[in-house]
């Protein structure tokens, strides 16, 4: 079921109660950029959300410069956003404290 690619207006729903996520251009995944204050920071972060996502087998498609983060959720086999990109979302807002 987590797996089931979310709707439309899921989705829109889904992204009303996530701060700075946003519908990528393609319309099947969720971005956020996350800049921290240091690339320390950043590279913390980016440790907490790695093992988070290994834990869930769900695994963000990122990028780092310095101390942004770039990140993009998509679940590949459904083609789509799932409920495991919302909850893989959530989780990285809880650990940047947004
Ligand atoms: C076999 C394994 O469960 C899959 O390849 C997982 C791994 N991590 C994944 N991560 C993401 N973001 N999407 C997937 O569809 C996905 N599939």
């Amino acid at each position: 079921m987590t797996r089931e690619k979310l709707g439309k207006e899921a989705v829109a729903a889904a992204l009303t109660g996530l701060d700075g996520w946003a519908l990528a251009a393609d319309g099947a995944s969720i971005k956020r950029t996350f800049t921290f204050a240091n690339f320390s920071e950043a590279f913390a972060f980016m440790t907490r959300v790695a093992l988070a996502a290994e834990k869930m087998d769900h695994h963000p498609d990122w990028s780092n410069v310095y101390k942004t983060v770039d990140v993009t959720l998509n679940t590949h086999d459904a083609g789509g956003v799932t409920a495991l990109d919302i909850d893989l979302a959530k989780k990285m807002n809880r650990f940047f404290g947004s």
